[in-house]
């Protein structure tokens, strides 16, 4: 995802799910006595969620919030916006890389994800990452990701078609991993387990969003759609079109008398993951025996 400015304009579901559940969850996750605490967002994007929603909740003497995202333009347009912010810090990541830059491990108090995870086809790696950016002992992670989303059935309906499969051959990478999960809890609690993490609890939450205008839900996919780099601006007016026709063929476009316009209805199902990191000693077995077998492999 590059469209960082009109990302920070039309990202009105992801703002409002990331803040209720921070809200939420800032009661269970477990400060420092000191309040000195450090935490990691990963895809941070433009950084609006975690600057305007999470960190103004931060206890008040935290120590740093770093903001990292895999797509250097989002990373650049966060420190552009929200540099002036003292205890921040912007840095590219990829939560998915084979090996986490040394100065990034065993760091963090916590590591919280918006919107970010569905993106990532190997959520193990990026689970063993996001546990070894925890602090030796202890430490927690807050993770809002979907699991599936309409979305993704409009992608792979018009990745079947002449006029567009030779832009979505890839589709299958841009999908939620959990998206056609009958368990998706299961699924992932699955991968927790695998990844040592041995306190820690999986939500589904069954959520609707409507988008109140066609070009209101236009700018919304606009916003996040990775096929559009890669058509001409009168190809990717005709691939909205038939996105919006897509949606309204599946039923989630219902007339709005008000207005003369559409509401598009979205039905998803939203994964919310709270885990801590185990002790010292379990946390450096588990690493003993992951190092040993990356060695044996
Ligand atoms: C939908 S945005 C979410 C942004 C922000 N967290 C929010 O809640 O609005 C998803 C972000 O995840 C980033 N992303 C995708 N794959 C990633 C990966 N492997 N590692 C880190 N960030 C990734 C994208 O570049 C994008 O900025
Ligand atoms: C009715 C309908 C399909 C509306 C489009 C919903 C939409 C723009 C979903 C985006 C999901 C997604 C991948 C969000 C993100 O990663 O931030």
């Amino acid at each position: 995802m590059n469209l960082a400015s009109l990302y920070h304009r039309a990202s009105a579901v992801q703002r409002r799910d990331s803040k209720q559940i921070f809200q939420e969850y800032i009661k269970v996750m477990k400060w420092r006595a000191d309040g000195r605490d450090t935490i990691i967002d990963i895809g941070s994007g433009s950084g609006n969620v975690l600057m305007d929603h999470i960190y103004p909740l931060l206890p008040p003497n935290f120590k740093a919030v770093l903001s990292t995202d895999i797509s250097a333009r989002m990373v650049e347009f966060a420190r552009q916006n929200y540099g002036y912010i003292k205890r921040a810090q912007f840095e590219v990541l990829d939560i998915a890389c084979a090996e986490l830059p040394h100065h990034l491990c065993n760091r963090f108090d916590h590591v919280t994800s918006f919107y970010c995870l569905h993106w990532v086809q190997d959520q193990k790696r990026a689970l063993q990452n996001i546990r070894q950016l925890l602090r030796v002992s202890g430490g927690d992670c807050l993770l809002v990701f979907l699991a599936n989303n309409p979305i993704y059935d409009v992608y792979l309906t018009l990745a079947k078609t002449q006029k567009w499969c030779d832009y979505m051959r890839d589709v299958q990478q841009f999908i939620s991993p959990l998206h056609s999960s009958s368990d998706p809890g299961a699924e992932f609690s699955k991968l927790l387990a695998e990844t040592g993490f041995v306190d820690y609890t999986v939500e589904i939450r069954n959520e609707i969003y409507v988008y109140d205008g066609t070009q209101n839900v236009k700018d919304n996919v606009k916003a996040i759609c990775p096929f559009l780099e890669r058509m001409s601006p009168a190809m990717q007016e005709d691939f909205l079109d038939d996105i919006v026709q897509c949606v309204a063929d599946m039923n989630l476009r219902e007339a709005d008398i008000n207005t003369k316009d559409f509401k598009f209805i979205a039905p998803y199902k939203l994964v919310v993951v709270y885990a801590r990191k185990p002790n010292e000693f379990l946390s450096t077995m588990i690493e003993e025996t992951e190092r040993v077998t990356k060695r044996l492999m």
